[in-house]
């Protein structure tokens, strides 16, 4: 059976890709099932940069078929933070801790000044092959209290004006059909059968 390597050990992430490749006959791995992880220092300077080292590093030192996704809130009205540091924003890969600071740090900013964007960036990686790499985005914005229980990481925050919804008030399929993440998984469906077959191993 093919396999891909899900460069994350993030389950919310992993549970939304299993969707993807799952039809397409691939055993889908997580870091979570390494006996090792390595160490990656992802210390590009944007979200591609950093998906693009997670994903090359893995194909390099495994030899697997690999995905890479690094993903981020950038706030309009905090200049664009957390961005690439949205994992770690309230200094640990805490996600009830990173909301509160975001809270916090937007306390008195009026509603209309609460527009955030959502971004991931995909690499897929494979020995001896160009990376595929795809985008997505979302605008929303940041509310001022947690709504919401289902998704993973800033999801009860983020409001979709155009759903009257929290990506937390949202089944896994309705995220996937309007978030960032869903956006590039489309890409990714325009552009991952061609790649794969390109291969010229
Ligand atoms: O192991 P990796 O894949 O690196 O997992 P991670 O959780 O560290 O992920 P990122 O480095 O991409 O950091 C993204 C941060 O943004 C959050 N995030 C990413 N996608 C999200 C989504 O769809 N909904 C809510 N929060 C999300 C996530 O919880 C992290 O705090
Ligand atoms: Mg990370």
């Amino acid at each position: 059976m093919k396999k891909i390597l899900i460069a994350t050990k993030n389950q919310g992430k992993a549970r939304e890709f299993c969707a993807f490749f799952n039809p397409r006959g691939f055993k889908v791995l997580t870091l979570n099932d390494l006996e090792q992880i390595p160490q990656i220092i992802e210390n590009g300077t944007t979200f591609t940069e950093n998906a693009m080292i997670k994903a090359q590093t893995l194909t390099k030192l495994l030899g697997t078929v690999t995905l890479a996704d690094d993903s981020g809130l950038m706030v309009t009205a905090l200049a664009g933070r957390p961005g690439i540091y949205s994992a770690r924003y309230a200094g640990d890969h805490d996600d009830a801790a990173n909301n509160a600071k975001l809270l916090r740090e937007l306390s008195g900013v009026a509603k209309n000044e609460r527009q955030a964007v959502f971004h991931t960036s995909l690499v897929v990686t494979r020995p001896q092959q160009t990376p595929l790499t795809v985008v997505g985005e979302v605008t929303g914005e940041i509310l001022t209290k947690a709504r919401g229980t289902d998704g993973f990481g800033y999801d009860p925050l983020f409001y979709l004006p155009k759903l009257g919804k929290t990506f937390a008030e949202l089944t896994s399929v309705e995220k996937n059909q309007v978030s960032h993440r869903g956006k590039a998984i489309q890409q990714l469906s325009q552009e991952f059968d061609g790649w794969w077959q390109n291969n010229k191993e």
